[in-house]
């Protein structure tokens, strides 16, 4: 793979010059990267599933927490598929951005990269989206401040946001029916 291949597939943004000539980077960004050591791994050498989510949602907790300016919760975390394997000796980039705010939840979008020093190798291990929530204060359920998305991908981003949004939530709905349909029916059967 060439380094142009490379940053095609894996770059999220391209750079955007501000006004003043500055680089712009988003104000929630998080940017974290680990070398992978034998107590990360499983008995095949490979990181291990756990310690990965761990990594992303601490992550993504702070991208959240920048941008709301106070502590958040985990409310949930999208379907992830993961791409590839991550060995002991190879390095793990995750980058976390808030990509909407909602009332007091908002979602962000994670992206796990791998990278092998040696061989300048980069590859794409998986992306996903986790809701954070703010926590109540004594004041009540906190109001968090919109993001301003500033490039064409944020854009796109924060549009998807909403779609994805409305999707957990249909889905929230359908499972709960799911459950009380069928905890109405095993009522029903049931002899004892
Ligand atoms: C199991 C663990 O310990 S994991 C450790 C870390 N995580 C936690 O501790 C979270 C535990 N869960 C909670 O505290 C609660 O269920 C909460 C805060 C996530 C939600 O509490 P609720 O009483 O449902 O709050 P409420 O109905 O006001 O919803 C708050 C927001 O969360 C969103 N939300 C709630 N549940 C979910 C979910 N499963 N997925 C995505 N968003 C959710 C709502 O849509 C709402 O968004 P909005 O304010 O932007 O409109």
């Amino acid at each position: 793979m060439t380094s142009e291949e490379k940053d095609s597939d894996i770059m999220l943004d391209p750079q955007f010059i501000q006004e003043s000539g500055e680089v712009y980077r988003n104000p929630t960004e998080v940017q974290m990267s680990q070398i992978v050591l034998p107590c990360h791994a499983n008995h095949c050498g490979e990181l291990s599933v756990g310690q990965l989510l761990k990594w992303m949602d601490s992550t993504a907790c702070l991208s959240a927490e920048r941008h709301a300016g106070c502590s958040c919760v985990t409310a949930s975390v999208d379907d992830i598929h993961f791409e590839h394997t991550i060995g002991v000796g190879q390095v793990v980039n995750i980058i976390a951005k808030v990509n909407r705010a909602f009332t007091s939840s908002m979602e962000v979008g994670i992206q796990v990269t791998c990278e092998d020093l040696y061989t300048d190798r980069l590859w794409k291990v998986c992306r996903a989206f986790a809701t954070f929530v703010s926590r109540r204060t004594e004041a009540g359920k906190v109001q968090l401040k919109q993001v301003i998305p500033r490039t064409q991908m944020e854009q796109m981003e924060y549009s998807l946001a909403a779609e994805r949004r409305r999707m957990r939530l249909i889905h929230a709905e359908i499972i709960t029916d799911l459950l009380s349909s069928s905890t109405a029916q095993l009522g029903t059967n049931t002899r004892f």
